[in-house]
């Protein structure tokens, strides 16, 4: 890597979210299968993108079908798909959006690598709380009872773990209150963080 020497460009993040009234920032959404991970996240870029942000969504369902297909669900590569989406992501953020994602994430050690890849503030960690017992009742995907049955190895809260954080900027349990006002304390926290002018809100956030 000696060779190679970082070139710094003229156009930088600041300008580019400038121009777009924002500060670009990375929300990072952790929480167990059936948590409410792509719901709260799609709800909240819904609401942004209504507002007339810059946004984007990384899903770890739709990112497994392209960018990590090579990858499964062992320890070793989760690890590999949180390193290419955290580095996809740190593009996103320098290209000035507002960027969401929603992968399980399931170690401290994963998400704190992401995390050290921004400046402090950058990175903003969602743990969407939901009890696994909530989480295995919704089973939306007939994931858990498969995984029950032995029918799929390494699931994440059965056979393979999942850490809680211990220092998540935000926590929220989707079992308890409504989508609406989960998704205005995340409106509420951004913006306090000045990373987007709250007067710009549509009311009803568009949900
Ligand atoms: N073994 C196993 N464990 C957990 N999840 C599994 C597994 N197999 C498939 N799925 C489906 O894959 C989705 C999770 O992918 P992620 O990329 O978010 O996982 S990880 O962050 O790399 O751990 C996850 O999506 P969500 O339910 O949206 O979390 C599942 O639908
Ligand atoms: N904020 C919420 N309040 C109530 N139920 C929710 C909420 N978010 C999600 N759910 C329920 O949980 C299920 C799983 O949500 P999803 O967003 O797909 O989770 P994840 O992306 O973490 O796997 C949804 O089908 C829905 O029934």
């Amino acid at each position: 890597m000696t060779d190679i020497v970082w070139h710094q460009h003229e156009i930088d993040q600041a300008a580019r979210g400038r121009q777009k009234n924002q500060n670009p920032v990375l929300l990072w959404f952790t929480g167990l299968s059936g948590s409410g991970k792509s719901t709260l996240a799609g709800a909240l870029e819904h609401a942004l993108f209504e507002a007339g942000f810059h946004t984007y969504l990384l899903d770890g369902d739709n990112v497994r079908h392209g960018l990590c297909k090579d990858l499964g669900f062992s320890l070793d590569d989760r690890d590999e798909n949180l390193r290419r989406v955290g580095e996809v992501a740190k593009l996103m953020v320098d290209a000035g959006l507002v960027v969401l994602s929603a992968f399980i994430s399931p170690t401290r050690a994963e998400r704190e690598r992401v995390r050290k890849l921004f400046p402090e503030g950058k990175f903003i960690e969602v743990h969407v709380s939901t009890p696994l017992s909530v989480c295995e009742s919704r089973d939306p995907k007939g994931l858990y009872a498969k995984a029950r049955k032995g029918e799929i190895a390494h699931f994440t809260g059965i056979s393979s773990p999942y850490e809680d954080p211990d220092s998540a900027e935000l926590t929220i349990d989707t079992s308890k209150g409504d989508l609406a006002t989960q998704v205005q304390a995340l409106v509420d926290y951004l913006s306090a963080l000045q990373v987007i002018d709250g007067e710009k809100m549509v009311a009803g956030l568009g949900i």
